[in-house]
């Protein structure tokens, strides 16, 4: 299994070793418990659908492994040469805010997604939204660091927890290392007072996820191994989760009939990346996809 999950897994890994032995897990945790008060995630969205209106969870993503560059000039050196003009993460934060965004997501991954804990934090800055942390989250310090740079909310990706690079417990069974570990994560983050967003592909993904206490159900619509989207992968799963979850339909929603398809299935809350980046002003993007529906 050399699939693009797992590549990033084992950077990961090396990254959390490194960043461990810079800031150890005990000042991580003390600056955890220190930073500025977390914004209420779940609120944000739930204030919206309650009234069957759209929650949009925007977010700032410079590149992607699939993609490539998505924003932003790339020269050779693209991981370490100057921030090109638009790609201003404080500036589009505020333009999601503006135009009715109900969350942020922002990625931190460096190495695959061209991302940084700065975009987190300055995106944050910007604007009163909540903001989720968009990274590949296996270790309890990573949960902690999530908060020491301002986090509001986690993702934990279930396919990432059955990757063999984390795996703790070889005797046991794997779906149930993983939800020994994602449990663990989860209690870490709510005790923050972060949320947190448990991100699913397939039926037996979201057998595990069901079994956590968060109401935020993602259902990923791209393939991880083949990066193709299918809407169709939330219309299918949805019909497996009980009403009092809160579906989040991610990745490759493009057009208003996209919009207009989900929300005849009673699904509110979408998170989108690529549609907004690519558009000259991220926000007015999203207020045209959603004329109607963020009223
Ligand atoms: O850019 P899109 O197709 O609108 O997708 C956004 C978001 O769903 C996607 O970035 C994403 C979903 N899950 C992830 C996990 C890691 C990194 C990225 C992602």
């Amino acid at each position: 299994m050399s699939d693009i999950l797992d590549r990033i897994l084992a950077v990961k890994k090396q990254e959390i070793a490194v960043a461990q032995m810079q800031k150890p897990f005990d000042s991580m945790r003390t600056e955890a418990q220190a930073a500025p008060a977390s914004r209420d995630f779940v609120e944000a969205i739930r204030s919206r659908i309650q009234h069957q209106r759209a929650a949009v969870i925007a977010e700032i993503k410079r590149a992607s492994p699939s993609k490539g560059v998505l924003r932003g000039a790339a020269g050779k050196d693209v991981g370490k040469a100057p921030i090109p003009e638009d790609f201003v993460p404080a500036d589009i934060a505020a333009s999601y805010a503006r135009n009715g965004a109900a969350c942020l997501s922002v990625l931190t991954d460096e190495q695959f997604f061209m991302g940084s804990a700065d975009f987190l934090q300055q995106a944050r800055a910007a604007c009163e939204l909540p903001v989720l942390r968009k990274d590949f989250i296996l270790d309890e310090y990573q949960v902690y660091e999530a908060r020491a740079m301002g986090a509001d909310c986690i993702l934990l990706i279930v396919a990432a927890f059955f990757s063999p690079i984390f795996q703790q417990d070889a005797t046991v069974n794997q779906g149930d290392d993983a939800l020994v570990r994602m449990r663990k994560l989860e209690t870490v983050a709510h005790q923050l007072g972060m949320a947190v967003l448990v991100e699913v592909h397939n039926a037996d993904e979201l057998e595990l996820a069901l079994q956590l206490t968060t109401p935020l159900i993602g259902i990923n619509n791209r393939n991880l191994k083949t990066f193709v989207t299918m809407l169709d992968t939330t219309l299918q799963l949805v019909k497996q989760i009980p009403p009092e979850r809160i579906i989040i339909t991610e990745s490759g929603i493009r057009t208003p009939d996209d919009i207009t398809l989900m929300l005849s299935q009673h699904i509110y809350t979408f998170l989108i990346g690529e549609t907004f980046m690519r558009a000259p002003d991220p926000g007015v993007a999203l207020a045209n996809l959603f004329t109607t529906n963020l009223a």
